[in-house]
Order: structure tokens, then sequence, then C-alpha cells
């Protein structure tokens, strides 16, 4: 692969047991195969108990199968990529390296407190990259003077902890998370009493700090003492609201300023406050919105050649991760292809056998690998290093083989006032009017989804990108510490990717020709998330109401057609299994996703189904939930103990709860009729394949059924979602079955 004399700056390698997979994937297809064959000429005859049923089976069946076709892009030629740091360091001197501008999203004060985003801020200010190339900009959409006030306050921090991080070389650079992880002086790894007298000073500082800002943010409101230090607080006059104010944009660090350094002296790096423009009759398209603005405000100010981008709770973990994602751009033979290196999205609040799921160390390790591996890395929103260029919506061509804008704007003679002047118009709403932002430049609009189909724009302009999954974390954000929170985050994902697939970005057609099949089909898995809840809701309430009515629906055991079902059921559950414990999980964490992937597909996935459907047909728009990243101490509690949280009446609750019920019922009405009535009705043999499914259907509900019935806490059912639930079982229950 390389070309002579050029420096590889990182290296690929395949994944172990190609061959063995692609051996075993074929056997899964052929079972699959014979089952299909099975269904199509055993169809009951017109007339017949359970023709319909069986049909259903069929069709279930048919789906099952051919998204289970695509899933095998996701393991067919697994590639892992891995920079060549220590070659950077010793290849490039820092005057070659590119302007970074990090963008840093926050939406809601409430939801995502000031204290949090201001950890992610300190922890990419004190990245181990030269400062004065380094920018970290802040999108508020929240438009709040509490986050302008709590950056204020890090950017004071921020000449404190610097200097710390590097003097100890601290990780992680977030100072909550390193005081959280290192509580102890003692803990510290610093034995000298000089050094631990400095390190209980930045200690109390943070806490300080940290102090100051949770007492304004419950406040509601900056003291007017506070709001004289900084001129920015006179833009919130009384008509400014969330959705209704002019574009601010406020320095508070100009690195360009000699004085603008830490308390070692050293250099601070650039960091910018901007609430673009937000008015009730221009739509602001959320997250994509804000990206397109800070991309803009930063070409004004920084126009670093490449830019990372973050979630406000994700903070950076290796203080190196920069020079880390440079080696893919830089690499000097294949680097220029590179569009957007992604990492994955980890977490810190994962409890042992993580609850709801959220850890996914096999889509982490395996999966999103292997759609990376056709060159076609999905954009996942956060713990992204963009080529600024790719990103602005330039096709990829030859001519980026080499050429890197080094120049930073720093030189720029224009004052702070004309600068952030500048920033305003190109952060406010008229500006993109009759522009191809949205479109064609920046991020796309009008999707839930908008990175991945940023992502899959970029590539289809012939652009690369990388998935890179590296053993020092990167960055690490915050998972949901609820179900509910859990469901609607997943809602939102699989609706905006269904919306993609219905679009003209489908990747079979605006991809055709433009990017592999593999890649194609690798993001079809994704975006097909809605549609496959349908086999799977009609497989949960078929198989219970069957075998209430002692419908079968599955060859006997001892038929030869048995084979074929039990090989698929077993060997893909068993490899699945294997895969999760090599990739770090337990096996009750494996058995806790398996149990997430039920409730995922019975309800946010069909939920996200209809509302797509709806908003196709013109009846709705486009919404962005975002997530709550705090909850009650009573709820974290349930969390840390692994106690699932129903607390709520959302209607995902009654769907769990209904079918959960209908299994509960089925199983029992089953084994009283084969109490009483005898082998006559119940042919137990014809019946097993069904008594074995629902039985374990309902070991995955245990945690429901005791919700239901035997907690007594916040977080159990509420009596009103089991009285509907019941109501609504029943009602299935009675329902005959053609
Ligand atoms: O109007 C909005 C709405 C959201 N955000 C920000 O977008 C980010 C993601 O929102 P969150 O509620 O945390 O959603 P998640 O589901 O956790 O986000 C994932 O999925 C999103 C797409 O659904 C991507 O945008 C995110 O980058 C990705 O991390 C947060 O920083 C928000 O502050 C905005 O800036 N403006
Ligand atoms: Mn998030």
């Amino acid at each position: 692969m390389k070309e002579k004399g050029l420096m590889a700056l990182f290296e690929t390698k395949e994944a172990k047991g190609k061959i063995a997979f692609r051996v075993f994937s074929s056997s899964i297809f052929m079972g699959i195969c014979l089952i299909w064959i099975y269904r199509v000429t055993n169809i009951p005859r017109a007339g017949d108990r359970g023709r319909w049923a069986w049909i259903g089976m069929f069709l279930a069946e048919l789906g099952f199968g051919f998204y289970w076709i695509l899933t095998q892009a996701l393991r067919w030629d697994v590639v892992r990529y891995y920079p060549l740091k220590q070659t950077l360091s010793h290849s490039c001197h820092e005057d070659k390296l590119p302007g970074v501008d990090v963008f840093v999203c926050t939406a809601d004060p409430k939801l995502e407190p000031p204290c949090l985003v201001i950890n992610t801020i300190l922890s990419v200010m004190s990245l181990n990259y030269p400062t004065e190339k380094l920018s970290v900009y802040l999108s508020d959409d929240g438009g709040s003077p509490l986050t302008l006030y709590a950056l204020l306050e890090a950017s004071s921090f921020s000449k404190l902890w610097i200097p710390f991080c590097k003097k100890f070389n601290v990780e992680p650079r977030s100072p909550d998370a390193y005081f959280t992880q290192h509580s102890d002086v003692q803990y510290s790894a610093i034995n000298n009493a000089q050094d631990q007298q400095y390190w209980l000073l930045i200690k109390k500082q943070y806490e300080d700090m940290k102090k100051r800002i949770e007492q304004v943010s419950n406040k509601g409101s900056v003291p007017e003492e506070i709001k004289k230090q900084h001129k920015g607080f006179s833009e919130w006059n009384s008509n400014v609201t969330k959705q209704n104010h002019q574009p601010i944009v406020q320095f508070i660090i100009d690195g360009r300023d000699k004085n603008a350094v830490d308390s070692v002296g050293c250099r601070l790096p650039t960091l910018v406050y901007m609430a673009r423009e937000k008015r009730p009759d221009s739509p602001h398209h959320f997250k994509a919105g804000a990206m397109n603005a800070l991309i803009r405000v930063s070409s004004e100010i920084s126009n670093g050649a490449i830019i990372l981008n973050l979630d406000c709770d994700m903070y950076a973990n290796n203080a190196d991760s920069i020079k880390e994602a440079l080696c893919f751009f830089m690499d000097e033979t294949r680097g220029h292809q590179i569009a957007y290196v992604q990492h994955p999205q980890k977490y810190n609040n994962i409890t042992k056998n993580d609850l709801y799921g959220n850890s996914s160390p096999v889509l982490n390790k395996i999966e999103l690998a292997g759609v990376g591996s056709f060159g076609t890395a999905l954009y996942c929103g956060t713990g992204c290093f963009h080529r600024r260029a790719s990103l602005c919506g330039s096709k990829y061509s030859e001519e980026f083989k080499g050429s890197w804008n080094l120049e930073t704007k720093k030189n720029d003679q224009r004052t702070i006032d004309e600068l952030e002047e500048a920033s305003k118009v190109v952060a406010s709403c008229d500006y993109e009017k009759g522009t191809q932002w949205g479109k064609e430049m920046g991020l796309i609009y009008g999707c839930p989804v908008e990175d991945i189909v940023t992502g899959l724009t970029i590539q289809c302009r012939g652009w690369k990108s990388v998935y890179h999954n590296p053993d020092n974390i990167a960055f690490v954000g915050v998972a949901p510490p609820t179900l509910d929170i859990a469901l609607v985050q997943f809602t939102r994902w699989s609706d905006g990717m269904f919306q993609i697939f219905l679009s003209k970005y489908c990747p079979f057609i605006y991809g055709h020709n433009k990017i592999k099949l593999g890649g194609q089909m690798g993001y079809s898995v994704y975006l097909l998330w809605a549609p496959s809840s349908l086999p799977h809701l009609f497989y949960a309430i078929a198989l219970p109401l069957s075998l209430l009515h002692g419908i079968p629906l599955f060859p006997e055991v001892s038929s030869r057609w048995f084979l074929p079902f039990a090989y698929v059921f077993l060997s893909r559950n068993i490899y699945s299994v294997a895969e999760a414990l090599i990739c770090g999980s337990t096996l009750k964490a494996w058995w806790n996703l398996q149990r997430m992937w039920v409730i995922r597909r019975t309800t946010s996935f069909f939920f996200a189904f209809v509302d797509c459907i709806v908003r196709q047909l013109g009846l709705s728009q486009t919404t962005f939930t975002v997530t709550a990243k705090v909850v009650t101490e009573d709820v974290s509690k349930r969390y840390q103990q692994e106690i699932m949280d129903f607390g709520s009446t959302s209607i995902m609750f009654t769907v769990i709860a209904t079918l959960a019920m209908l299994n509960l019922f089925s199983l029992l009405g089953a084994l009283v009729k084969m109490v009483f009535w005898g082998s006559e009705y119940m042919d137990l043999e014809k019946l097993m394949s069904q008594i074995s499914l629902c039985g374990l259907l309902f070991m995955v509900n245990i945690p429901v059924y005791e919700a239901l019935f035997f907690r007594k806490d916040k977080g159990s059912i509420p009596a009103s979602v089991m009285f509907k639930s019941i109501v609504l079982a029943s009602l299935a229950c009675l329902m005959p079955l053609k």
C-alpha cells in the first residue's frame, strides 16, 4: 500500500477469523433458506386453523432473513486502523500541524447543567496540542446567561487547570472526572509535599468554582455584580428568550492576545461563546443548525482545517487524541482521502451489568469497525474529527494531497469587536436563506439523525472515513440512566434513520456506484431499525396467542424440519454470547442487552416507524428531544443498583407491560388447558417450540413482572399502566386466531 518514500502514519490490520465467520454465516444462510422452504410448503389450507398466523410467520421470517443478510456486512471484512503517533511526532514539526477547532453543543441548562458543559470545555482546552492552533467554541442553543457565566468561570479556572494537567500529565482532563477518579491526594500518585499542596489547592479551586456555578444555576439568574464584569451579559435584555433572540457571539479568551496566558505564562487557546439567532418563525434545525452556525463563526475567527465535534456531555479522556486523529489525516499516501475520523460513544456511568444495554461492546468493537472497513464509517455526531473542507461540501479530489491550510487567522488584524460583529452576521437566521447550507454545505437539515445522513453524503462525494476505537478511550460521555430516556433516544435515532432510508438519501440509490455495496448494506442495518420492529412485534404477539389457542406454528421436535429452526436459533445465540464475552461483556450484561433489544424493537422502533410514516405523509414535523443528562438521587440510586426504572406513565411502558402480560396469560392458560383437558387439546410435541420461546420471553420479562406485581418503590410500574396492560392483554387473549 505504501508508496515509496512517503511516510505512513497509520497501519491497517485485518481482524482474525474471517474465513471461519464466512463459513459459519453460509451455514446459517442455508438454515434460513430451509426455514423459508418449510414455511412455503406447509401453509395450512384455506379454512384450516392457523392459516393466517402461519402466513404471518412466513412474512416475519422473510423479514428476519433479509435483515440478517444485511447484517452480514458488519462482520464480513472487519479491518482496524492504528495511528502511529510517535512517527507523527518525529516527522512533523509543530509548525506543520493544522489548526483544530473544537465545537461543543449544548441546548438546555436544565437538562445539560452548565457544570457538565464546562467540564467538557476544560477537557478540550487542556489537550496536548499547541494552544495557538487550538480554538474552542461553545454553541448554546439554550441561549442562557447561566451557561455564559459558567464559561467565564471555566476560562479563569483554565489558567490553573491547563498547567496543572501538563505538569502531572493528568488524565482524564475533565476536572470532575479526574477528581472523582482520584478523590484523594493519596491516590493521585503525587508524593512530594509541595506538589501535594498544589494538588489540593487545584482541587479546592475546582470545588469552589463548581459550587459558585451550581448556586447561580439553582438561583436561575446571574447576580448583578457578576454581570458587570463581562459585557456579554448585556445581550440579555428582557425580550430575550430561548426561542427568540438576536445572535450572540462573545470572545471569552482571544488566543491572539499576548496577555491571555495561564498561571505559568503559557498562551491560552481561543474560547468563544455563541448563541446563534433564534426566531419563532425561522426553523433552527436543532443540532445541525447549531453546527452550521459554528462552522461559519469559526471560519471568521480561527478557521482551523480540522474540526472536532463533541456533545456537551462528552469529555476528552485521552490527552493525545488530537494527534492520534491527525495521523489519519496527515498520512502521506491515504490521508488526503479521509474526510473524518469517528470514535465510538463510550460512557462513564455504565453499571457492572449494563442494565440498559448502553455500552454495546460488540457494536463498538466489531460492527462499527465492520461498516468502517468499506471506507464508510458512520458519523455518529460526537467524538468525530472532520476535515473542514469536506464538512463544508467539497467533493473529494486529488488536490487535497498534502495541501493543508496552515494559515491560522490569528494574525487577523481585526479587533475582538469587529470579529464578533462579523460572526453575528453569519450566526443570524437570514444568513442561510437562499444558500446551500443544510443541503449541500455543512450538516444536512430535516433529519433527527443529522450526523448519519451528513456522513453518508460526505462519503457519496468521494471521501473515505475512518472508524477509530483506541484502547485508550478518546472521549467519554453520559449514557441514559433511565429506561424512559434510553427509549426516547432510540426512538429519535430509529425514526431519523428510517427517514433517511425512505428519502433520496437511501444508501442503495444515493450511494449506488459511490460507496461499496457492503457500506450500503451496513448503513441499512441501522436505517431499517424502525421497520424491523414489525416482524418482532408479530412474533411477540403471535407466539403466546397461538400457544394459548393450541395452534402449532413450528415443526414438531422429532421432525427433520425442526433442525434448521433449532440450528439457526441456537447457533446465532451461542455465537452472540461468545462474541459479547470476547468483547469484554459479562454474561448478565449480554442477557440484559437481549432484554433491551426486545424492548427497543417492540417500543422505540415501532413508535419510530409510526412517527416516520406520519411525517412522510406530511402530518407532522421533525423534532429533536434532547436527552436529560442528570436525574434525581432516587432514580440514580436505582440505576446504580441495576433496578429497572418504570416510574412514569409513558405509553412505551404500557406496551412493554401488555406484551409481558400477554405472554404470562398464555403460558398460564396453556398450562391450565394441558392439566385439565390433556393432550387432546394441547399437543405438547407440536407446541414445544412455542412453549420454549414463550418461556424464554417470560425469563426476559422477569424485571417487568417484578415491577408490575412485587415492587413498591417509585420505579415500579404505576397502577394505571398495570390496569391498562391487563385489560389489553385480556382482550388480545379473547381474540379468535385464524
Ligand atoms: O436543538 C438542539 C438539540 C440538541 N443539541 C445538542 O445535540 C447534542 C446531542 O443531543 P442529546 O440529547 O445528547 O442526544 P443523543 O441521543 O445523546 O445524541 C446522539 O444522537 C444525535 C442525533 O440524534 C447526535 O446529534 C448526537 O451527536 C449524538 O451523540 C447535545 O450536545 C445537545 O446539546 C443542540 O445543540 N441543539
Ligand atoms: Mn447525548
